[in-house]
């Protein structure tokens, strides 16, 4: 029976919802930009203040209310982060659509099997975009910033909810899965909305900062960044995805943009430290953070001495939560320093180390795998009750209290006054004939061989029981390849046998994924076949 025919649920005004959250600065200030992006003729930016921002928000509720959609329904959306994106974004949150974010450059492959999983109502592209081939079960539409065009609409449903409440989705992020098949991380409003107010504390975003976000929409970074900024009354500069891959252009458009603080993946930084470093010097930022992996130390030194003023954060974190911890970078480096501490839990949350038996790991120095405590824990992974219950497991120092935590299958190590260091994947722990070896050891040790500009260690299958220690290396900008012989000479001065690669190779650049990590997949498939 349909309840409620005539209109869609909204979220009431006093409900925890993201919509709350990002929209709470437009009472105060509605003319102040909230989303700075390339204008459309292609040069310069085009800026939406957070009252158009709303409107347009406004105007994509009502088109999607119309559409007879039950809250719950999943709404696929296409594009790269925009002032429009970002307004469905909204209209998805108040109407409790779970919104679940797609990168035009995801090929379309993945994009059926997310199609598949999440079985969403509709799926939204720009009107540029360019898809073909949506299941015809799924309704179809377009947008921009005029409106929404549905091109097909949604099947017909029976609307059973009359309210959106804080625990309904607010999105589901698809990671790439071990086993090949997307997973899906369904995250609520409320402990989205608990995370933001937790963040909001650490003042890292002032209401006259505009904060340049680089991450696909896919990735919850852009999330973070959107949160992060519009929670604090701030704007959000989307950088256009083709930028990135043009240093002189992405600085470019930041000072067009007048962006004070950059977000993004450490590897956005490697072509500008080669090939722009006076222009990243001029550009004087105000603050850069970073997630999603280790910044390697010499790349951080060289990015500090080019300016030295910049606050850079390391944010740790993965998006079963969206992020744990933001820790300041020491500036400058000290000489010795091995590795970069992701401090401790945001406020309100609590990061614990425990051995592979549970039991809670104290002493400094010891490894053990991190259990975070906090109110912005994912609500599972979608369809997916065994891979949940691996991840969400009753809180190792008092399981009987019924407390859930997420176990984060990561190692790491407290330092002396009970910060944390990140020390790999638990699931990526490497032995060598029965000796375990410390990728960054021997990452570090690439390094700092002169000329090496950035470096990965990793290992791949090998053809007997132990896996093949791999080193790439790329090298700075003029400087020739050293040999491998030279590579492989320099590292075994320094580190024992079994730590010395056995496949050393020299690379134009690194291979990233579509969020902008390192490739390691690319990187073991241009190996010659393992010795
Ligand atoms: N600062 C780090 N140092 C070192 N290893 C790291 C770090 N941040 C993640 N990671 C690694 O990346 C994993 C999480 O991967 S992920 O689920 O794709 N999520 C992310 O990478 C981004 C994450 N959701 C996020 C979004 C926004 C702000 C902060 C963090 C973590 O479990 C760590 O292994």
């Amino acid at each position: 029976m349909s309840v409620n025919k005539k209109r869609p649920a909204r979220v009431r005004n006093t409900v925890d919802n993201l919509y709350r959250h990002l929209m709470g600065a437009c009472e105060a200030t509605p003319d102040k930009p909230a989303v700075i992006e390339l204008a459309d003729t292609g040069d310069g930016v085009a800026t939406t203040s957070y009252a158009q921002l709303r409107e347009r928000a406004e105007t994509y509720a009502d088109a999607l209310g119309d559409l007879g959609l039950d809250v719950g329904d999943r709404v696929v959306l296409e594009s790269d982060t925009s002032a429009s994106a970002i307004a469905l974004y909204l209209a998805c949150c108040r109407l409790g659509l779970p919104f679940v974010p797609v990168s035009p450059e995801t090929p379309t492959k993945r994009l059926l099997s997310i199609i598949d999983s999440a079985r969403p109502a509709l799926y939204l592209q720009t009107e540029r975009g360019g898809r073909e081939g949506i299941p015809p079960e799924v309704g179809t539409a377009r947008f921009g910033a005029d409106g929404l065009t549905v091109t097909r609409a949604p099947q017909p449903r029976v609307r059973h909810r009359r309210e959106v409440v804080p625990t309904d989705p607010a999105y589901i992020i698809f990671t790439s899965g071990t086993t090949g098949r997307p997973k899906g991380v369904v995250m609520s409003h409320r402990a989205n909305t608990a995370f933001f107010r937790a963040v909001l504390e650490l003042g890292l975003v002032a209401p006259d900062d505009r904060v340049a976000t680089t991450s696909p929409l896919q990735f919850d970074f852009s999330l973070l960044d959107i949160g992060m900024a519009l929670g604090a009354g701030a704007a959000v500069v989307a950088v256009p995805r083709d930028r990135l891959r043009w240093p002189r252009r992405f600085l470019g458009f930041l000072r067009d943009a007048g962006a004070t603080q950059v977000h993004g993946v450490p590897s956005i930084w490697r072509p500008v430290l080669r090939t722009e470093p006076d222009a990243l010097a001029e550009l004087g930022l105000r603050g850069v953070l970073f997630c999603g992996e280790e910044f390697p130390l010499a790349e951080l030194r060289r990015f500090q001495a080019l300016s030295p003023a910049t606050r850079i954060i390391n944010c740790y974190g993965a998006t079963e939560s969206m992020a744990c911890s933001f820790t300041d970078v020491p500036n400058p480096l000290p000489e010795d320093l091995e590795r970069l501490s992701i401090g401790f839990a945001h406020p309100g949350a609590e990061l614990m180390l425990a051995d592979e038996r549970g039991r809670p790991v104290t002493r400094p120095g010891v490894v053990g795998e991190m259990y975070l405590r906090g109110p912005s824990l994912f609500s599972g992974y979608w369809n997916d009750p065994d891979a949940t219950r691996a991840a969400l497991v009753p809180d190792p120092l008092n399981p009987a209290s019924g407390q859930i935590v997420f176990r984060t299958g990561d190692l790491a190590h407290r330092g002396p006054d009970g910060e944390m260091y990140f020390r790999s994947r638990a699931d990526s722990q490497v032995q060598i004939r029965g000796n375990r070896v410390e990728l960054a050891e021997v990452q570090r040790r690439l390094m700092d061989f002169p000329g090496v500009a950035a470096a990965v260690a990793m290992v791949v299958p090998g053809s007997g029981a132990d896996p093949v220690l791999c080193g790439f290396a790329v090298m700075e900008r003029g400087i020739p390849e050293p040999g491998r012989r030279e590579l492989r000479a320099h590292c075994a001065e320094a580190l024992p046998d079994y730590m010395v690669p056995q496949e050393l190779q020299v690379l134009e650049e690194l291979p990233v994924t579509e969020n902008g990590k390192v490739d390691r997949a690319v990187l073991a498939a241009g190996l010659t076949t393992p010795t």
